[in-house]
């Protein structure tokens, strides 16, 4: 899907960008985003080429291709379950990826890096909608502190090289995000995903129910990550603050009415059945995108035009 705010590009579409993550979810939609606008010299590495925890290979890397430019989309990512059970692994390999992206690109000469971050960042029971200023203002949810404690360290080393060295690193705080080349994973995946995964297959075999975790109260705002892609993009054009800036739809949904949606557009007839000993985790995070808004960046997928187009791209590429 295309997005539309990044179109009058003013960066030199022969900047050498490394897009790190290429092959996920957001990294792949910023590559598209990119070359749709006719960037012609992107640097991509895979994790088997080069994994991002191995310091002396980055600096390596980044010594020998300098690239211009630094989008920072990998990282170890995951829903509820994945945050919650694997919490060293989330808090450490994060950390590690972007400290060694984060100082190597400085030092050998980027001029500018965009971080990504996540909306669980903000305190569990921050005002609604979030502002960037709540921002270390109160505990954060349980089931992804870990991770979250690792974003706010990316967030908070960004503004540190800006303040001692002037280098231009910026933060990107996207919402809950889906689209192609999501991770559908059964139990690791993120709720949006799972559920299409879940409902088509309970659609093949003719199952008579669905379960879905939690209570279904718990209120999200999914983002298509091509609406994302032109917001990174947007924002390595045109914002140079030490303040990070909240990606969002502006538009929540119940996890009970997102299962309900999911459930038409795959079709699936039979019942939905809630398991409630599941955690729901945070009850509520609408962001505050107002900021990005006053810069002149609006969404433009809806969510069901998005689950659609995500549900189509799964039926084409992961499932027969
Ligand atoms: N998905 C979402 O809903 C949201 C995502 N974000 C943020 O967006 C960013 C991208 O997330 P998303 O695209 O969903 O995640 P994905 O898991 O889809 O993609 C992450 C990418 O990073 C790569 N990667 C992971 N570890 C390493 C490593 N050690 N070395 C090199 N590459 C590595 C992965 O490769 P491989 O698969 O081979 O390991 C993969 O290509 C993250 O910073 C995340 O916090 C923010 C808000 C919501
Ligand atoms: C983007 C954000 O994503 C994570 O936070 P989260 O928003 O809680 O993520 P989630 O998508 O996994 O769940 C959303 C809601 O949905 C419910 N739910 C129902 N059924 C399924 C289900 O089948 N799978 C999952 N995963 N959740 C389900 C689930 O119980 C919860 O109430 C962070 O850890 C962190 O990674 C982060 O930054």
């Amino acid at each position: 899907m295309e997005g539309p705010n990044s179109d009058s590009s003013t960066l030199d579409k022969s900047a050498k960008i490394f897009v790190a993550g290429h092959r996920g979810l957001v990294g792949s939609a910023v590559v598209r985003r990119l070359h749709h606008l006719g960037f012609t010299n992107l640097l991509l590495r895979s994790h088997s080429d080069l994994d991002l925890t191995h310091q002396s290979a980055v600096d390596a890397f980044f010594a020998s291709e300098k690239p211009q430019f630094v989008i920072l989309a990998a990282a170890k990512v995951g829903g509820i379950h994945a945050n919650a059970t694997f919490p060293a692994d989330f808090i450490s390999v994060n950390l590690q990826i972007q400290t060694n992206v984060i100082d190597s690109a400085h030092r050998h000469g980027v001029a500018k890096l965009l971080f990504l971050g996540s909306s669980c960042i903000y305190p569990k029971f921050a005002p609604q909608p979030i502002p960037e200023s709540a921002l270390l203002t109160g505990p954060l949810e349980p089931t992804n502190e870990w991770y979250a404690v690792a974003k706010i360290a990316g967030i908070k080393m960004c503004q540190a090289y800006r303040i001692q060295y002037g280098w231009d690193a910026i933060s990107a705080m996207p919402t809950n995000l889906y689209g192609p080349n999501d991770n559908f994973h059964p139990e690791n995946s993120h709720v949006l995903p799972a559920l299409v995964r879940r409902f088509h297959e309970a659609k093949v075999s003719g199952a008579k129910e669905v379960v879905v975790w939690g209570t279904g109260s718990p209120l999200r705002e999914f983002l298509h990550v091509d609406d994302l892609a032109d917001a990174v993009v947007f924002l390595l054009e045109r914002y140079s603050g030490f303040v990070h800036v909240n990606v969002g739809s502006g538009k929540e949904v119940t996890i009970k009415e997102l299962a309900e949606l999911v459930k038409e557009v795959v079709g699936f007839e039979g019942d939905l059945i809630w398991d409630t000993s599941k955690p729901d985790g945070t009850p509520r995070k609408l962001m505050d995108s107002s900021m990005l808004a006053g810069l002149g960046w609006f969404p433009k997928i809806s969510l069901r035009d998005g689950l659609v187009d995500t549900y189509k791209w799964y039926v084409e590429n992961v499932k027969q």
